[in-house]
């Protein structure tokens, strides 16, 4: 089967459209583009394909009626832009989804949030139920309530957890550039890269910003997503919001990422992606030894220093002696009670403090190795 006649008969796809795709390039919603977009994807959806939706364009839409001039720059009035930017997103595509009797429904995520594992099972179920509906759910980050601390910022990072998160079939980054080039598409001569085997494929391409005012990452971010979807074993697709009928048909546009890993639901991968350490804990040689290679969880007896701090739930880096990172996790202690635990044994500190004490310092399941 082509890579791309595995977009066409994805049974379930994620699309992310970026800023640029939705708005003008001094914000405000573009209609006919956003409605272009939305009879593309209710064409197939009405064909039988599952599809969730990623959308930015919460700030680019906020700019025009909060009377800014352009993108704003500090996190209050993004925040603002978002908050008054995704109401007006959301309500042009429930009009534009309407249309052909479709309804839609918003999920807004906070990447800190789903990886905590009450929250990760939560939003699977959410995201899974409203396909069982037949609604064509519409993400966003909850970029209103996420601080500079949590905030995930980036939209193909996000797409590309989700797309692993719903055990999609296939993922669309639909941006304002048709492929991925070997260099800049402004500079006359660069070549269209049409299928990508693996990161050694990229080794010569020369990966720059975005080129829009609105959007984000760039070619980066969405090199990025693609490298996190097809390491879960997820076809990844770039190309231009306006090629989407042609992606979705399995054509040769944009540019395909093949995958180079294999299928399957884990938490670990939103831990490693989608989380900011708060915090390290450098732990020994055995203790080493003990989650990287006996997959076990980490008790106070392997750390010997705590730095940073944090509280209980939080994630934090796992250090060798040498400073190196070997794990992310989930940490089950502040970093006030942690000291006074290091290099003593579960069972003496349940022992002397109480039983609550006889917890890992992080669970082998709140756990990833890097
Ligand atoms: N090698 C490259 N190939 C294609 N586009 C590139 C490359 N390097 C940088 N870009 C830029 O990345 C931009 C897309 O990213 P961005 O503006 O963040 O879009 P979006 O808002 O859709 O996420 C393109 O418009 C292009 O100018
Ligand atoms: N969540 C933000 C978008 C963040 C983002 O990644 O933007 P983009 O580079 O346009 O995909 C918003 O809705 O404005």
């Amino acid at each position: 089967m082509s890579p791309h006649s595995v977009i066409s008969s994805a049974r379930r796809l994620v699309v992310k459209v970026g800023s640029s795709s939705l708005t003008g390039p001094d914000g405000g919603i573009d209609h006919a583009r956003l409605g272009a977009l939305s009879d593309a994807l209710a064409a197939n959806h009405l064909a039988g394909t599952q599809i969730v939706l990623v959308s930015s364009g919460a700030i680019a839409a906020g700019i025009h009626p909060l009377g800014l001039r352009a993108r704003p720059r500090d996190l209050a009035t993004q925040q603002a832009a978002a908050s008054v930017g995704q109401g007006a997103l959301l309500a042009a595509y429930t009009h534009a989804f309407a249309g052909h009797e479709i309804t839609v429904g918003q999920v807004l995520l906070t990447a800190d949030d789903v990886t905590r594992r009450t929250h990760y099972a939560n939003a699977r179920r959410t995201l899974e139920r409203l396909l069982d509906l037949g609604v064509l759910p519409i993400v966003n980050e909850n970029d209103t309530v996420a601080t500079s601390e949590i905030r995930f910022g980036d939209n193909d990072r996000l797409a590309a957890l989700v797309a692993h998160l719903i055990d999609a079939d296939a993922l669309v980054l639909l941006s304002d550039v048709d492929a991925l080039y070997d260099g800049p598409p402004s500079r006359p001569g660069a070549q269209r890269v049409p299928v990508v085997r693996g990161p050694h494929e990229l080794a010569d391409v020369e990966i720059g910003g975005s080129g829009s005012k609105v959007g984000t990452g760039g070619m980066a971010t969405k090199i990025e997503a693609a490298r996190i979807a097809t390491a879960a074993g997820v076809v990844t697709s770039i190309t231009a919001a306006d090629q989407v009928t042609r992606v979705l048909a399995g054509e040769d546009v944009g540019t395909v990422f093949l995958p180079i890993g294999v299928r399957g639901r884990s938490r670990r991968l939103w831990l490693q992606h989608a989380t900011t350490a708060r915090g390290r804990l450098v732990v020994d040689e055995g203790a080493v030894l003990a989650l990287v290679h006996r997959k076990k969880s980490l008790l106070p007896a392997g750390i010997t220093a705590v730095e940073g701090t944090f509280h209980d739930g939080d994630p934090v880096d796992v250090c060798g002696p040498d400073g190196t990172v070997v794990a992310r996790g989930l940490v089950n202690y502040t970093s006030a009670e942690l000291p006074a635990l290091l290099g003593r044994s579960t069972k003496e500190l349940a022992h002397d403090l109480g039983p609550e004490y006889e917890r890992e310092v992080i669970h082998r399941d709140d756990l990833v190795v890097i």
